[in-house]
């Protein structure tokens, strides 16, 4: 069921100064803009890597899912890994079937990407938060990358 990475999330309090570490201290040169996702309590900005991507979220709203982590790491780090599934149902209702726990309401929710993504609790995936998202798709169907 697992496919490719995504990206890693980066909880952050402030994205402008995360990016002293990617574009600064790293060297990244595609950064795209930043823009809020309400829906799902955070502030979004990608980082293009080679083979992948580094989303950088900061907290929006008092309801951001972020601020708990933040208040355990007030400096912010590695959040979560997301990996592409084909069909979002059918890995979520795989996952449920081994035991493990959707977090939320187990409805899929339409990701940064545009793609439903769902999330499975750390305490079932080795400690580490992990999102699935439905892979982007172009207009004839064929996947985005
Ligand atoms: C940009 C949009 C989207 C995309 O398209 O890519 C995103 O990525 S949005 C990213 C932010 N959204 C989410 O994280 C949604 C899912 N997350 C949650 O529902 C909560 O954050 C959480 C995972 C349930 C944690 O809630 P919180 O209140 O912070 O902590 P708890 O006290 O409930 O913690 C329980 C347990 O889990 C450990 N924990 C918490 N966060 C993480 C983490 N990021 N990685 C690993 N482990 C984590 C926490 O330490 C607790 O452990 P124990 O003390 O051992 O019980
Ligand atoms: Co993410």
């Amino acid at each position: 069921m697992i496919g490719r990475l995504n990206h890693v999330g980066i909880a952050t309090p402030s994205i402008e100064e995360a990016l002293k570490v990617w574009r600064d201290l790293l060297g990244a040169t595609r950064v795209h803009p930043a823009f809020d996702l309400p829906a799902q309590g955070v502030r979004v900005c990608f980082v293009d890597t080679p083979n992948s991507q580094i989303e950088l979220i900061e907290p929006l709203g008092e309801a951001s899912p972020l601020h708990g982590f933040l208040a355990r790491n007030p400096k912010g780090g590695q959040h979560h890994v997301c990996f592409e599934v084909p069909d979002i149902i059918a890995a979520r209702d795989e996952m449920r079937a081994k035991g493990c726990t959707i977090l939320g309401t187990g409805e899929p929710r339409i990701g940064a990407h545009g793609t439903p993504i769902i999330f499975v609790h750390p305490k079932d995936m080795g400690g580490v938060l992990v999102e699935l998202m439905e892979t982007p798709q172009n207009a004839d169907g064929m996947e985005a990358h």
